[in-house]
This record gives C-alpha cells, sequence and structure tokens, in this order.
C-alpha cells in the first residue's frame, strides 16, 4: 500500500525516550507512524483516558501499519490497544474483549484498572497476569495514579511477570501526571515496578514541558496524546505538535 507519506527516520532509540501516541484512526496511525512514534496506540481519546476503538478500526488500523511498515521497509512497529473502559470487577468479560482486541493484530493489549475498589484491581492483575501466560497475549497493566497506587496493586504487576505497565491519570484537566503526584513517590513507584523484563511507561497529560522531570524518572517509554492534540485531546493529531514532541524527546 502506497499512502503516499513521507517516511521520516525515527531517531535512534538509545538516544531518546521511547514514545507512545495515542490515536483514533487510520489516518492519526499512519501520520504518527511516518513521523517516528515508536508505539501506535488505538485509543479512543473522546470516551476517556481509556476509551476503547471498535474492533473493525483496530482491524483497519493494524492492517494499514503493518502495510505501510511494509512499503517504507520498517522492520517492526509496535501497537497497542486498549480493551474500554471496565470496572475492575468485570474481569470475565475484559478477558473476552483482551481476547478480541489480541485478534486484530496488535502487539500489545492495555488494560487499565482504577483504585477504587483495590481488591477487584488486585484479581483483575492477577487474572490478567494468567491470562497472559495461559495465551501467550502480552497484556499492559494500566494503573490510574490520578489518586495513588495501592501498594497492592503494585504487588500484584509484579508477581504477574508483565512484558510492560503503565501509570496513567483518568482526569486529564488537572495537570499531568508528574504535577498530579510527587516526584518522590513516582520515582518510588517507577523503582518498584521496575524489574527483570518489565518495562514501565508513565502518561497522565504529559507535556514537553515535562520532559525533564520525566527523563529524571527515566521510565522506560512515556505516553502521549494531549500534548499532540491542538487543545483537546478528543480532537485530530496536530503534526506540529507531534514532530515538536518527537525533537524534545531527542
Ligand atoms: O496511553 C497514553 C495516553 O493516551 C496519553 O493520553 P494523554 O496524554 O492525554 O494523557
Amino acid at each position: 500500500m502506497n499512502t503516499g507519506l513521507a517516511a521520516i527516520d525515527p531517531l535512534p532509540l538509545a538516544t531518546r525516550l521511547h514514545a507512545l501516541v495515542s490515536v483514533r484512526d487510520v489516518a492519526e496511525a499512519l501520520q504518527a507512524a511516518a513521523a517516528g512514534v515508536d508505539t501506535i496506540d488505538l485509543k479512543d481519546p473522546s470516551d476517556g483516558a481509556l476509551g476503547g476503538l471498535p474492533l473493525p478500526v483496530i482491524a483497519a488500523i493494524v492492517a494499514a501499519l503493518r502495510g505501510w511498515a511494509g512499503d517504507m521497509s520498517v522492520n517492526a512497529i509496535s501497537i497497542s490497544a486498549t480493551v474500554g473502559d471496565w470496572p475492575a470487577a468485570a474481569r470475565a468479560a475484559i478477558l473476552r474483549r483482551v481476547d478480541r482486541v489480541a485478534a486484530c493484530g496488535v502487539d500489545q493489549v492495555k488494560v487499565g484498572t482504577s483504585m477504587h475498589d483495590v481488591d477487584a484491581a488486585v484479581a483483575l492483575i492477577d487474572a490478567l497476569a494468567a491470562h497472559a501466560r495461559s495465551t501467550g497475549i502480552a497484556i499492559v497493566p494500566v494503573l490510574i495514579a490520578d489518586d495513588g497506587i495501592a501498594s497492592a496493586c503494585i504487588a500484584a504487576v509484579r508477581r504477574g511477570g508483565f512484558a510492560a505497565v503503565m501509570l496513567d491519570t483518568a482526569d486529564k484537566r488537572g495537570g499531568s501526571l508528574l504535577q498530579r503526584r510527587p516526584a518522590a513517590e513516582l520515582a518510588a513507584w517507577v523503582e518498584a515496578l521496575r524489574g527483570p523484563g518489565m518495562r514501565v511507561g508513565l502518561a497522565g497529560a504529559l507535556m514537553p514541558a515535562d520532559i525533564p522531570a520525566l527523563r529524571a524518572l527515566s521510565p522506560d517509554y512515556a505516553g502521549f496524546r494531549s500534548a499532540v492534540c491542538a487543545g483537546d485531546r478528543r480532537l485530530g493529531l496536530d503534526a506540529g505538535r507531534l514532530a515538536a514532541l518527537l525533537v524534545a524527546l531527542g
């Protein structure tokens, strides 16, 4: 497939923070890929922090990105997708959705959990770990950190042996994750979660101005949507903001 988009060589990964950018449709996904985003994350930003896209949309974006990578001789393009916003107690439904999203061909399936019901969140994380082991699906738990993260959830993620974990915020209006939570607390979470084979990602209305503090926390990757939209994360990607973000991460 020839999209007509020019490929821009990504900066070497060793020299910049790995960037995850959330997109909502084929056009945005190709725009992000062409700009050099490392992980293209499929999400419906108009449906909250963890809004899930319809399965046919996910499948169409995956097909377009795989075709683009082939046309551009890009060795690998990493694609994640969220399952949508579910209460943690809806474990069976969440696992069914994980299977359906994975079947669309994404590399990682992101599943968020709030801290409102810690017992349900821990049970969900344990169920996700077991499901990942039995199916081979790369599941990434996303811990919603607006009001802190329960230590029991940190422990569950650690024992789950996931390939990656993300911290994110649900409310995008009250500043970035780095403004919402104390630096020492964030550093302790990153340290507690980072383990053999587990990559730690940070997100939550992060802006280019957060990048120095973000670097000090040294996550393995950082996720963005608000920073690459013109004012409202529900609106389309802004090419200038996306390019500036990638430069700032360099
Ligand atoms: O997974 C990452 C999020 O989509 C980032 O979105 P945000 O920058 O609006 O918090």
